[in-house]
């Protein structure tokens, strides 16, 4: 798992060290250095005779690069040093030069408080980054003030930016964060300049995990320089396979059916039947034990416990679904969870009304669920965290529109956790908020953050299966989110890894279809489990046996 902090907790930690004269900034440059040496081992072979570019800002961030920049220069580097501001950490600009960097200023008599470094242009210092092997973005960290980098520094990476990137260009490697994105809250506003690598200190920071910022992060090293954040509370997580591993369902050899747990599914409308297949299938697909297709029915509510036979004709969709997957059935009976909405036509007035049937039997019976499309628009005004809406943008800002709140699709785009957080509070439910970047907000403060779908799955129907998923994971867990709804977030979030790597496993680098990802469900948890669930595996299956 991937943990974040915000500055202002980082800060904290570095406060006591700092007090207590623990080099942290050679610390930082020591391990950022090690990461240039490597991209540039990789890259060219050897370290002598590379150039290196250190875009330096006002700040510590500045200080930490050109510490590294020194470091780099007394292994054989070329480092060209660009100070951005009439000031730079004058100890840093001290062990540069000393070490045998260039450093000039964008800024007249900038960066040394007036002892004549030689000026430069944003032009020719662009030119000198498009030219080197790797260009080190020390312009801001922690410290930066709203977004985007301003003045000559923002000129600089406006500049970078509008050079065209080619595979011989630079290799960018951010020093803690790309400078200028909201640390704390994944905003990308202005002036940003997107990294190859970014080699954060002490613990990684929100923005790196939140989108849209996230995008500009490339790569993510979390370097140690012993900050002591284990006490303090993360600000956003993101789950990694073994984390899935420790979530997912396993069945052991007491497992029967109802046990592994029952979805009851509402998805689908005669005119767009295909939801229900999807979604119904990757249920099936993600290993629940049963999916109860609710067809439209004059039924009623059914009581706990009732097994009433399956409906001989649940009509065209029931047949389509049954059609592709024959493990469906069809009708009403007990369930432990819900999926309730893909694919939901709000015109179909029968279907709205199995629907809405389900989603008051659901809350009333506090039984996790997840509402998707047609539903969110059905949504009670306050449920618990065991309801996860699963909004796409456009949907979100419908939902907050709703509830009074003003706000449309690229608001919600700008500020996803933002948005995502409100939902939150105004209904009380789960949300997953998908997107290339899928964020998670849930009981608790928990926040989630995933990226682990290609481009590709942006295509119609694959919300759908990602809906399957997470019904076919809540399903198997109600006891454990009945005791504790904070699991809920979590649980969703282990629902977007598993939708996003089922993706890669369909075709890796190229195009896929959702139903393509559903039939890549079985491997993708296997291998998911495989992470440490060999060994979970395992000890389900002893456990069985005694
Ligand atoms: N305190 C320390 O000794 C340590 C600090 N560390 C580094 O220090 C960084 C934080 O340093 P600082 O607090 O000095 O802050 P920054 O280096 O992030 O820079 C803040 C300065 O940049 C300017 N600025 C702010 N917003 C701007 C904007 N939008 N456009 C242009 N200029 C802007 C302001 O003059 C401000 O004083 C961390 O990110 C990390 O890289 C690490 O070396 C760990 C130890
Ligand atoms: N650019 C992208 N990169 C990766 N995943 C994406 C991207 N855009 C969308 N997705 C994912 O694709 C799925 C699309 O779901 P949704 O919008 O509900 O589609 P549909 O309604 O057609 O099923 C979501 O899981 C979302 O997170
Ligand atoms: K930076």
């Amino acid at each position: 798992m991937l943990l974040s902090w915000t500055s202002a907790v980082v800060r904290s930690a570095e406060e006591p060290l700092l007090a207590a004269g623990v080099p942290l900034m050679e610390r930082a440059a020591f391990a950022l250095h090690g990461q240039v040496l490597r991209v540039l081992r990789a890259r060219r072979g050897r370290v002598r005779g590379a150039r290196v570019v250190v875009l330096v800002g006002s700040g510590n961030n500045g200080g930490d690069a050109l510490h590294a920049g020194a470091l780099l220069a007394r292994r054989g580097v070329q480092v060209t040093a660009v100070t951005c501001a009439a000031r730079a950490h004058a100890g840093g600009l001290a062990a540069a030069r000393s070490a045998g960097a260039r450093v000039v200023s964008l800024v007249a008599g900038g960066g040394d408080g007036g002892r004549g470094v030689p000026t430069t242009t944003v032009e020719a210092a662009a030119g000198a980054a498009a030219g080197a092997d790797v260009v080190l973005d020390g312009l801001l960290g922690i410290g930066a003030s709203g977004t985007g980098a301003r003045g000559p520094a923002g000129a600089l990476v406006e500049a970078l930016r509008q050079t065209p990137r080619s595979p011989h260009g630079p290799v960018v490697v951010a020093v803690d964060v790309p400078s200028g994105i909201g640390v704390d809250d994944g905003t990308c506003g202005g002036a940003v300049l997107p990294a190859d690598l970014t080699v954060t200190f002490g613990g990684a920071k929100p923005g790196l995990l939140l989108p849209p910022a996230d995008a500009c992060a490339g790569d993510v090293v979390v370097v140690d320089i012993g900050l002591d954040l284990a006490a303090a509370r993360p600000a956003v997580a993101r789950l990694a396979p073994e984390d899935v591993a420790a979530l997912w369902p396993v069945p052991d050899r007491h497992s029967h059916k109802y046990a592994r747990g029952v979805l009851g599914v509402v998805a689908g409308t005669p005119r767009y039947p295909g939801a229900a297949v999807l979604c119904a299938g990757a249920a099936v697909l993600a290993g629940v034990g049963m999916v109860r297709f609710v067809p439209d029915a004059p039924t009623g509510r059914v009581d706990p416990g009732d097994e009433l036979p399956p409906h001989g004709d649940g009509g065209p969709l029931a047949a389509a679904v049954l059609a592709a997957r024959p493990e469906v059935v069809v009708g009403q009976g007990r369930v432990q969870a819900w999926v309730l909405g893909p694919g939901v036509d709000p015109h179909d007035h029968a279907r709205r009304r199995t629907l809405t049937d389900a989603l008051d039997a659901a809350v009333s019976d506090g039984l996790p669920a997840v509402v998707d499309a047609g539903a969110l628009d059905q949504l009670p005004p306050r449920v618990g965290p065991q309801v996860v809406l699963t909004p796409h943008a456009g949907e979100l800002a419908r939902l907050l529109r709703a509830r009074g709140e003003p706000v449309e699709r690229a608001q919600v785009e700008a500020e996803p956790l933002r948005h995502a957080r409100r939902a939150h509070e105004l209904t009380g439910a789960t949300v997953l908020l998908k997107g290339p970047t899928t964020v998670v907000v849930g009981a608790g403060g928990a926040v989630y953050a995933q990226a682990d779908g290609p481009a590709w799955l942006a295509t119609a129907g694959s919300g759908d299966v990602l809906a399957g998923i997470l019904g076919a994971l809540l399903a198997g867990r109600s006891q454990e989110v009945a005791d504790d709804p904070g699991l809920v977030a979590a649980l969703a979030a282990a629902a977007a890894l598993v939708h996003g790597r089922a993706a890669h496993l369909a075709n890796p680098g190229g195009p896929v279809t959702a139903s393509a990802v559903a039939e890549a469900l079985p491997a993708t948890v296997a291998a998911v489990l495989g992470a440490n669930g060999g060994a979970r595996a395992a000890v389900a299956e002893r456990r069985g046996r005694r």
